[in-house]
């Protein structure tokens, strides 16, 4: 039986670091097309392959001429022939060589006849004024995005600027998750007697996609050491990182953290930090093995501070961080001095434009947590609590508009 022991757990910060010293990922990469690159994170520094504009062009809508015609202040212009003194040249056209400067067309008029009239007389005209130069959008070499960069639609397109029509990204981390537990039944099924749905695989599912990582969601593995075993195999056969839900903690089927235990070349039982506190984290294979605790809430979590870490880890980026507010705390909260705490919290906003967070009552059912969680924060080992009145930075479970709407619709606790 896999007792929590506290003097054998640590904290996540340093459970998390362990991992990551020992962990030695080996990424692969290959080549997407750009319509398919936002999002991926790039295997290598990509450089500009051309100039832009290859020549010149023009910074506006006008006319290109001369600058030597203009050096003593601008000229009778209206027996000017176009396209022989002068020609047109709107923003980002190129214009024939025998031209060097453009004027606005707010700066110049036709006359009946067409003749050209300079209406205003643009300011000190030299030879490249109202152009850009060559490489003035891109030149060639310029390094367009690091390795290990997150394309966003704008590096993206700032790579089709620079001339590709591919670019090299990082593969996925591939997560496979075994969801573990007799009494599981796949959702969709009407639950018996004893029976609880398996959900987990969609919470991971999207938490681990939206870090960039793949993910594949193996059936249900039943309470028995031997298809467990056989399992962890087969993930770890195809897969980066490997996570097997539920018992993590004391049961008499709680196998899987004793599976862990045997395989692991390392092997940690357990964080100081509640909800989430049975935890298991193992290297096996030289890939990272999590034990993820079954309830959903503490399965959030596991996923939460230590897979993204990973998944972050694998593609060589910062690990993401949600946006945070200040807020008050509405009423105390206590806690065990020797675990962290996380706790959920709603936000409102009270008379003067403050953010003010309220620690979900107790008890909710789950539904009414994970609808009613509006952020999360985090009270330190060593602490007995928090006061009123004290604030904090409160990580956003959902976005800040979402929660401020719902206050214009009076909803209060929902
Ligand atoms: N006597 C003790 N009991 C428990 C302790 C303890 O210290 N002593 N620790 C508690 C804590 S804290 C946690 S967290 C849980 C950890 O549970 P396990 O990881 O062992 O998970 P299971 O026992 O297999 O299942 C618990 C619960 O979660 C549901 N579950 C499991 N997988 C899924 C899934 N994929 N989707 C949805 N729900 C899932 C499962 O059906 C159970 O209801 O242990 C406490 N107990
Ligand atoms: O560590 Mo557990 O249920 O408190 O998540």
């Amino acid at each position: 039986m896999m007792k929590f022991v506290y003097e054998q757990s640590v904290t996540r910060a340093d459970a998390l670091r362990e991992m990551r010293e020992r962990w030695e990922p080996a990424p692969r990469s290959r080549v997407v097309g750009l319509s398919d690159a936002c999002g991926r994170v790039t295997s290598e520094e990509v450089r500009a392959l051309h100039s832009l504009p290859v020549k010149r062009s023009s910074k506006r809508d006008g006319i290109a001429v001369r600058s030597a015609d203009f050096a003593a202040g601008a000229p009778d212009t209206s027996s000017w022939t176009r396209d022989v003194d002068f020609a047109q040249a709107d923003t980002g056209d190129d214009f024939p060589d025998a031209f060097d400067a453009v004027i606005a067309v707010e700066h110049i008029a036709y006359d009946e006849h067409g003749g050209l009239h300079i209406v205003e007389e643009p300011p000190d005209l030299q030879s490249g004024s109202g152009v850009n130069p060559c490489g003035s959008i891109v030149r060639a070499g310029d390094v367009l995005v690091a390795a290990h960069t997150r394309l966003t639609p704008e590096l993206v397109a700032s790579l089709a600027v620079g001339g590709h029509a591919q670019v090299r990204v990082l593969e996925r981390p591939r997560v496979a998750f075994i969801p573990t537990g007799s009494e599981l039944v796949p959702f969709g099924a009407y639950p018996q007697r004893g029976q609880n749905i398996e959900a987990n695989s969609l919470l991971v599912s999207g938490m681990v996609r939206a870090w960039g990582a793949e993910v594949t969601c193996y059936p249900v593995v039943r309470d028995d050491e031997e298809a467990l075993e056989a399992a962890l195999d087969r993930a770890l056969e195809a897969a980066d990182i490997v996570l097997i839900n539920g018992g993590s903690s004391r049961g008499e089927e709680d196998f899987n953290a004793r599976l862990l235990e045997r395989r692991g070349s390392y092997f940690r039982h357990g964080v100081r930090a509640v909800p989430g506190r049975p935890v298991g984290m193992a290297l096996i294979e030289g890939r990272p093995v999590i034990n993820v605790p079954g309830p959903v809430l503490a399965a959030f979590l596991s996923l939460d501070w230590l897979v993204r870490g990973l998944v972050a880890q694998f593609l060589g980026v910062p690990v993401p961080r949600r946006r945070t507010v200040r807020a008050r705390l509405s009423e105390p909260v206590a806690k065990p001095e020797a675990f962290e705490r996380l706790v959920r919290v709603s936000i409102s906003g009270d008379a003067t434009g403050e953010y003010v967070c309220t620690p979900l009552p107790q008890p909710m059912t789950l539904s009414q947590t994970l609808r009613s969680s509006d952020g999360m924060l985090t009270l330190p080992i060593g602490s007995t609590g928090a006061q009123a009145g004290e604030e904090f930075s409160v990580e956003l479970l959902r976005p800040l508009e979402l929660i401020e709407a719902s206050w214009e619709e009076g909803e209060g606790l929902r």
